[in-house]
């Protein structure tokens, strides 16, 4: 652990876990006032693992519907994301109390089991309140009416002995898809597939990155400072609320995703193109350090979010909405950016909704697409200009495999080496070429709570002169 990192630690003291608690404790109440909580859970649940929808667009669409209280929100949140972080275990637990098996195309019942499923063996709600309001979202809900009283006997028998019966389980095998396992077991070694695993079921903590004093931000906000320079918080609640947000002194970025760039180094001056920029993690660093920035997206929608976020952090960038596997330019850059559309399997621990929507097939259909788009970026750096490549996939055909694929094709890029020192970016985490690999079972080292980060792969390629 770095030295940063105790100080900071030490210096505050408090736990890092109390506002978790507090946000558990706070949504526990029983009575009609805790419902809308749990009802758009289970509604986030249903779109996720029915109807196959991210879950971060069905949660903002289902709390834009609802006037929920921030710490509302913030418990809807947890019990979905818990849910989808245990569902194999969760689901086998709950079958050992069903003498049938619950009749198929019931709605939203097997959602609110395991909603309230989580709440009992994993929230520590109390019984009465997640069994009473599971009860009651039971019969609301048109088709899972007649099964009232069996949630209700189901449940509480759970709550008494389900714990023992959960911990006995193996909540990675159950969980996460076989197909995925398999990947990381062939690419990874099996040891290491079930710590990345098992960091992938974990709740990530809070990363940002600072525009500067990051000593300073990780005082203030009760974090630590990792040594890659990115601040680490255990908050639960709105970022909104932090100190340093409004004034935008910070950005939400986790610590994987703020290296990539960090491979530059200098960039003051530089005419940066950002292909795929939204929602502007990347673009915000790269102005930061003082480059010029076209910023491009295919998506309207997130090219606006980058410039909200870009503007509460008095920052610039030019920005088009564009395709980029045909945007084309009269001028070429001294950097192109390809932070390229992929399976995002390295941020299963911010998205766990990865696990039920992502499929095997997509990797392959992927990798095609950031080929063609390695292809055209290549064509928009200047002679003797860098293109940086990056996914926050953990498949190699997305990452290692692309770029050698890019290199034998064009013999006028060759591969930059990591420059950056051991202490930013370890040599665990570099591959046998010097490029980037983050594995989300890194950083286990730190305490409990703010261990891991994201998966991600970087490359950074320098184009011939001539
Ligand atoms: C991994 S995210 C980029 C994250 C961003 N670089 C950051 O640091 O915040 C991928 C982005 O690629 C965009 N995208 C996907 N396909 C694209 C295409 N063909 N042309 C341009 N943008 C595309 C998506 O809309 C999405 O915003």
């Amino acid at each position: 652990m770095s030295k940063a990192m105790t100080n900071n630690r030490r210096a505050r003291g408090a736990p890092m876990h109390d506002a978790r608690t507090r946000l558990k404790s706070s949504a526990s109440r029983a009575g009609s006032d805790g419902l809308p909580a749990r009802d758009v859970a289970v509604s986030a649940l249903f779109s996720v693992l029915i109807e196959k929808r991210p879950f971060d667009d069905v949660f903002a669409k289902a709390t834009a519907t609802r006037a929920l209280a921030a710490r509302d929100r913030a418990f809807a949140r947890l019990i979905a994301t818990t849910v989808l972080r245990n569902r194999g275990s969760l689901q086998a637990v709950l079958k050992t109390y069903l003498e049938k098996p619950l009749p198929e195309h019931l709605g939203r019942l097997e959602q609110i089991l395991l909603a309230a499923a989580a709440q009992l063996l994993l929230l520590q709600t109390p019984p009465h309140a997640a069994i009473s309001l599971a009860v009651d979202q039971c019969r609301a809900d048109r088709n899972g009416r007649r099964f009232g009283n069996l949630v209700n006997a189901v449940l509480r028998r759970l709550s008494e002995s389900g714990s023992g019966r959960l911990a006995s389980l193996d909540n990675i095998m159950l969980t996460f898809p076989d197909w995925l396992l398999d990947r990381w077991s062939r690419t990874y070694g099996v040891a290491e597939a079930r710590q990345i695993a098992r960091a992938s079921l974990s709740e990530p903590p809070l990363d940002i990155t600072v525009k500067s004093d990051a000593e300073e931000w990780a005082s203030r906000l009760n974090g630590i400072t990792l040594p890659t320079g990115s601040v680490r918080c255990s908050h639960v609640g709105r970022i909104e609320d932090l100190e340093g947000y409004a004034d935008g002194a910070w950005w939400v970025q986790d610590a994987a995703a703020a290296l990539p760039v960090k491979l530059l180094g200098d960039v003051t001056g530089l005419s940066v193109l950002d292909l795929c920029a939204a929602p502007g993690g990347k673009t915000a660093q790269l102005a930061a350090g003082g480059a010029r920035i076209l910023a491009v997206d295919k998506s309207a929608g997130r090219l606006a979010r980058l410039q909200e976020n870009l503007r509460r952090l008095g920052l610039s960038a030019d920005v088009s909405v564009a395709d980029a596997q045909s945007f084309t330019s009269e001028t070429m850059f001294d950097v192109v950016l390809l932070d390229a559309p992929c399976t995002a399997t390295g941020t299963i621990r911010r998205h766990p909704d990865i696990l039920y929507l992502k499929r095997s097939e997509d990797i392959a259909a992927l990798a095609a697409l950031q080929a063609k788009l390695l292809r055209q970026a290549a064509r928009l750096v200047r002679p003797g200009g860098t293109l940086l490549y990056c996914t926050c996939s953990l498949e190699p055909e997305e990452g290692e495999h692309q770029i050698a694929a890019f290199l034998t094709e064009r013999s006028d890029f060759r591969r930059q080496p990591i420059q950056l020192d051991e202490t930013v970016i370890p040599l665990l985490w570099r591959t046998a070429d010097g490029d980037l690999r983050t594995l989300p079972s890194y950083f286990s080292e730190l305490p409990e709570g703010i261990r891991g980060l994201d998966g991600f792969y970087a490359a950074t390629l320098v184009k011939s002169d001539c």
